[in-house]
């Protein structure tokens, strides 16, 4: 830092009373000489310090630019491990499990606890203290206490049902049937088929059914959206089944986290990979979990690893195919029952009319029928309401939302 520079004396007049003019003119004129001399000093102290201006202008510019930078910048997750001393955190990084020490701005020292999930940047210094995890879990878990789905409005699954029944009902409600034989009941189940078929209906039925607590979380959210947090979200996972029990814990697109190993070594690779190992150590600890039932859900049965499918994990493996036409039939009356559908559809016409339908497309076909209905001011919905959905279905087909386009009936 520059000091001010100090100011240049003040020149005086000095002139002798007894002086004659002459010499009190060139007095005069002496001093002017001294007095333009300071003005030139004091000019340059004033332009010295006008440039110093400038730079401490630039250098604020400067350190704003890199304080929003800063508050912008992307920052890591990581969870303090420990406070081995004042002032300093043993924190892991999320993601690559790498242990670092770091030391603490006095602010965060005061407030962090081990176990504190913080936000860390390039240099593992902590940046700021997240939020409790249960934002985190909230966010990555399902949790409905009471599903309201029943058995009855599941149509044409009745072979997986019963499969699913025996495999995660009776253990829970007759968990002495296992006991007197001897045997244990399967570990988890896997549900797979194509996309809309039913496999969360089955889930959520069988936990209304005994009464369990409801949790889902996504394969394909904790590797895109938990990033790095995937394995601590599956021990959460566990951690609240045991805490609800009983409970259901259903992940659904389960070939997001347990998909065939590849060789490729990137690090998201490596995150779903631990991700993956954390949920079979899970499940091979299930033993000794009490009333706390698996259920996984896919649309790529193809794609998985088969250390998910050994015994003692998912060894129950149920096949939910789209609906034969029997089964469409029963499931378009499911999601007309509440209707106000004409007498002249017949439902066993359209079912035969919608074959490739999956169990969601079929809910909105009837869904859109009744739309067109209310659109032409009627209260009853007819068989053109169904063609006219049919139609604007098909045209959506290629809509993400529906993935597979629709089959063609209408020629
Ligand atoms: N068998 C069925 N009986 C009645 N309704 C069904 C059936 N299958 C699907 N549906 C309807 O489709 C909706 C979606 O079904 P669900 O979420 O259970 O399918 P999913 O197989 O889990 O699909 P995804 O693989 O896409 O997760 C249900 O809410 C229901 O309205």
């Amino acid at each position: 830092m520059s000091r001010s520079p100090s100011l240049p004396d003040r020149p005086t007049l000095d002139v002798d009373p007894e002086s004659t003019p002459e010499e009190h003119l060139d007095a005069l004129h002496d001093h002017y000489g001294e007095i333009l001399e300071v003005h030139e000093q004091l000019q340059d102290q004033l332009d010295e310090v006008e440039s110093r201006r400038e730079e401490l202008r630039e250098e604020v510019n400067r350190l704003q630019r890199e304080n929003e930078t800063l508050k912008t910048a992307s920052l890591y997750l990581a969870t303090v491990e420990d406070l081995p001393e004042d002032g300093n955190a043993v924190i892991k990084q999320h993601g690559n499990n790498q242990e670092v020490l770091t030391e603490l701005s006095p602010r965060l020292a005061e407030k962090l606890e081990v176990g504190d999930r913080v936000a860390i940047n390039d240099s593992f210094s902590v940046q700021r203290v997240l939020s409790d995890e249960t934002d985190a879990r909230a966010q990555a878990m399902e949790v409905d206490e009471s599903p309201t789905v029943e058995y009855d409005d599941i149509g044409g699954l009745d072979e997986q049902l019963r499969e699913v029944r025996e495999a995660v009902e009776d253990p829970l409600v007759n968990p002495e049937k296992f006991d007197a034989v001897g045997v244990e009941p399967p570990s988890g189940v896997l549900l797979h088929g194509p996309p809309g078929t039913g496999k969360t209906m089955l889930a959520k039925a069988v936990a209304n059914q005994t009464d369990a607590t409801f949790i889902k979380m996504a394969g394909s959210e904790l590797v895109r959206k938990f990033i790095g947090e995937g394995s601590r979200l599956v021990r959460d996972l566990f951690e609240l089944a045991d805490q609800k029990e009983p409970a259901i814990i259903f992940i659904d697109e389960i070939d997001a986290v347990a998909a065939k190993r590849t060789d490729s070594k990137t690090s998201g690779d490596a995150e779903v990979q631990r991700t993956m190992m954390q949920l079979l150590s899970e499940m091979d600890g299930f033993d000794e979990r009490g009333d706390v039932r698996i259920i996984a859900a896919t649309n790529r049965f193809d794609m998985l690893d088969s250390a998910i499918l050994r015994p003692g994990r998912f060894d129950r493996l149920i096949e939910v195919p789209n609906p034969v036409e029997e089964a469409r039939e029963r499931i378009l009356e499911i999601h007309a029952a509440e209707m106000n559908v004409a007498e002249s559809v017949d439902f066993t016409d359209l079912a035969r009319d919608t074959d490739g339908f999956s169990g969601a497309q079929l809910a909105s076909l009837t869904t859109e029928a009744g739309m067109f209905a209310i659109r032409d001011d009627r209260r009853e919905v007819r068989r053109e309401d169904f063609d006219d959905a049919y139609e604007k279905l098909v045209a959506e087909g290629d809509d993400e939302e529906f993935g597979a386009s629709y089959p063609s009936y209408i020629q």
